[in-house]
């Protein structure tokens, strides 16, 4: 599409390298500073670590706020690029044996990109590298980054507007205290975007099957030639758009980034990395957590969502044209799988049950309001 291809290219004009932010004086109302030849923000917020409180009500009117001030270790970007890059008989041992695509390496092969989930459990010693540097940082930026979206979380539960979706009790917290104090099911993940991850076009019969387009057969079968035809969109590495099923999430990439978000409103803003700023989007849960009292989002749809509802982000990555590879890393906050999340008219539906489900829906990866619900 050239309207597609046009903005990007516009967007990804080259810049200057701007100044580095001056960690610990940005406030909310601080221009974003872009750390290399990307494009600025489009605007999404800046907020410094000690405006925190600001969160809930950024989050509602933003769909995504960059934080700066924090205290957290450097982002393991590099950490990402060694393990993706790994010769593919070890990533081939770091497979779930059953199959899970939020532990350990999967591909989507026919999206030109691949990643890693790192689980807590054991101490972070499943389906990982055996290196005692890389397993250091990857644990360290991990339970950081939880306990900054936990605190993230306990500022709903201050905000005087505060209340509960699922509850009739005003005095209910807006996010279950377990999520605070609980890692439950959060995970960090690792991600590679790259020409070279795409299956060779001399392959090109029947190797694409696992793909997570939304689109359904011709999208596949673009994508088997597409390294014989580059100017084809389904050749470029890319993440579809989609919404979180956790919380929240935390970004970080390498830049020149790709990443683009959706707010409330439809507009779209890139998001690239900013010098000492990780990013902070919303998942399909905070949706439902933060719904007017006395209502549910599944149950009620648009009329339980009002100003201070924090919907969830819609977000896509399209790695820019000329970058020949790009990294990322996400940490999800997300309470643990049997947490009932919602007691409507569907009965009980636990996190994972619910996660699930949306999973299993073809084409329907953003759980928006107004999109027709899933059947539990
Ligand atoms: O690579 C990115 O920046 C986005 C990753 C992402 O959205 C996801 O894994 O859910
Ligand atoms: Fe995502």
């Amino acid at each position: 599409m050239p309207g597609i291809r046009s903005r990007i290219k516009r967007i990804f004009a080259t810049r200057k390298e701007p100044p580095r932010l001056d960690k610990g004086k940005a406030r909310a109302d601080s221009p974003p500073t872009p750390t290399s030849d990307t494009s600025d923000s489009d605007g999404l917020p800046v907020l410094h670590y000690s405006d925190l409180h600001l969160a809930p009500a950024t989050l509602a009117r933003s769909s995504a706020f960059y934080l700066v001030g924090h205290a957290l270790p450097p982002a393991p970007l590099p950490q990402a690029k060694q393990l993706l890059t790994s010769p593919a008989d070890i990533k081939k041992t770091l497979i779930h044996p059953r199959g899970s695509t939020v532990r350990g390496y999967n591909s989507a092969v026919s999206s030109g990109r691949e990643w890693w989930d790192y689980s807590p459990e054991n101490g972070g010693k499943n389906l990982t590298l055996d290196d005692e540097g890389f397993q250091a940082a990857t644990r360290a930026y991990f339970t950081a980054s939880i306990a900054l979206l936990q605190e993230i979380c306990a500022q709903f539960n201050s905000s005087p507007s505060s209340s509960s979706s699922s509850s009739s009790s005003s005095s209910t917290p807006t996010i279950p205290s377990e999520v605070i104090t609980d890692v439950g099911f959060s995970t960090m993940r690792y991600l590679r975007y790259s020409p070279a991850v795409f299956p060779e076009s001399s392959n090109t019969t029947s190797n694409t099957t696992s793909s997570t387009t939304n689109n359904t057969t011709s999208s596949t079968t673009t994508a088997n030639n597409a390294k014989s035809t580059p100017s084809d969109p389904s050749s470029i590495p890319r993440m579809e758009a989609h919404t979180d099923h956790g919380i929240l999430t935390l970004m970080t990439a390498t830049a020149p980034s790709g990443l683009y978000i959706w707010d409330r409103t439809g507009q779209i803003y890139s998001a690239p990395p900013l010098s000492n700023a990780v990013l902070i989007i919303a998942g399909d849960l905070l949706a439902h957590f933060t719904a007017l009292p006395n209502t549910n989002i599944l149950d009620d749809g648009e009329k339980a969502v009002g100003s201070s509802t924090v919907l969830p982000t819609v977000h896509a990555v399209v790695m820019p044209p000329d970058t020949r590879e790009r990294y990322s890393v996400a940490v999800f906050l997300r309470p643990r799988r049997e947490l009932v999340v919602n007691r409507g008219k569907g009965g009980e539906v636990t996190f994972g049950r619910w996660a699930e489900e949306k999973g299993r829906i073809r084409g329907r990866r953003c759980w928006m309001v107004g999109q027709q619900q899933p059947q539990f």
